[in-house]
């Protein structure tokens, strides 16, 4: 078995609808600070809005035709960028010493949403309506949730966070589909497996998961806990471009993907928009050390590649979230709450 953990479930992982954030409702605008500051992940109810979760479906069918053809043709769209593009399985280190990551995925980057274009060579180019509403979806989706918390965080003018994430950026957002393909039969220790634990490089992560898999390190239990798929509902994280504008205010949590039983038994597929800040914008990491959104982007992904020999300690991986990181946090959130220059 690759991951040997009880199977723990996030029985409390709290739930923000979508309806009410978009009615500036002010009881759940607070519900959502707190569970940013508490959990970091939630669930995005968005069953009030049925245009949505029929794209869901409608992508799933075509990410599904799309991962079923064969490599070399998959290859064709592999472009050798982090944000666009076809990636293989095995570019990153998996969750355990000696495997690689499980998953294939494709990119549409938000760039070639924004020039209403697509750079991929195969079929699914003519296909790509969809996954383009669906970026301009979850963008306007997230950017609602930062209005709602630098709002709720008392923010005003250039400091609040929707305000550094303003078109045309540039900015390395962009949505990925991925495919965790099963496991042959009969294999006990596969070497390619999940998603390596992680916390996510840009502002908030809105994921589509209808199958087990995803697991979060819960903040209140300090244990690995899988995150029940649920139907109509988005998962929601706060990545380490909140989480260090905020001063640690808000949380990036550590999470990845394991096989829910010893192998992965079916293919699993997930969605998900990562909305990051546009290039330029700076912030302090938990040390006081600066970067631009565009450094930590190419670090962090140089780290998740050789996280062993780039991160021995973790600390990058995991977004600083460590117990010893958390408690000696030098960012500037008591000097008007948030390190972001723009
Ligand atoms: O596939 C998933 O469910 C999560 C993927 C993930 O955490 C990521 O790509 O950052
Ligand atoms: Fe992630």
């Amino acid at each position: 078995m690759v991951i040997t953990e009880p199977i723990l479930v996030a029985e409390s992982l709290p739930t923000i609808e979508l309806d009410l954030l978009r009615a500036d409702n002010e009881m759940e605008n607070k519900r959502l600070l707190s569970v940013c500051q508490n959990y970091g992940f939630f669930y995005l109810n968005m069953t009030s809005d049925p245009e949505l979760c029929q794209l869901w479906e409608d992508m799933l069918s075509i990410m599904k035709e799309y991962f079923e053809q064969p490599l070399d043709i998959k290859m064709q769209d592999a472009r050798n960028d982090d944000n666009f593009g076809y990636e293989p399985m095995g570019t990153e280190e998996g969750p355990k010493p000696k495997t690689r990551d499980g998953y294939e995925s494709l990119k549409f980057s938000r760039r070639e949403y924004l020039k209403n274009s697509t750079d991929l060579t195969t079929s699914i180019r003519t296909k790509s309506t969809p996954f383009f509403n669906f970026i301009n979806q979850a963008h306007t989706i997230t950017l609602l949730i930062l209005s709602r918390l630098s709002t709720q965080l008392g923010l005003t003018g250039p400091s609040r966070f929707e305000t550094y994430h303003a078109d045309p950026g540039p900015s390395t957002s962009t949505l990925g589909i991925l495919r965790y393909p099963k496991h042959e039969a009969g294999i006990s220790e596969p070497t390619s497996v999940g998603h390596n634990q992680h916390t996510d490089v840009g502002t908030l992560t809105f994921l589509l998961a209808a199958q087990w898999g995803l697991q979060y390190c819960s903040p209140q239990t300090k244990r690995w806990e899988f995150i029940e798929p649920r139907a109509g509902h988005a998962i929601i994280n706060v990545g380490d471009s909140l989480r260090f504008p905020s001063g640690g205010e808000l949380a990036s949590v550590v999470h990845r993907v394991v096989p829910l039983k010893e192998t992965q038994e079916e293919d699993r597929y997930s969605i998900a928009y990562f909305l990051r800040p546009n290039d330029d914008v700076t912030f302090r990491d938990a040390t006081g050390k600066m970067w631009s959104a565009k450094e930590w982007h190419d670090f962090k992904f140089d780290v998740f590649k050789s996280p062993s020999t780039l991160d021995a300690k973790g600390r990058f991986l995991t977004g600083m979230m460590l117990e010893e990181e958390r408690g000696r946090w030098v960012g500037v959130a008591g000097e008007g709450g948030v390190a972001v220059a723009v």
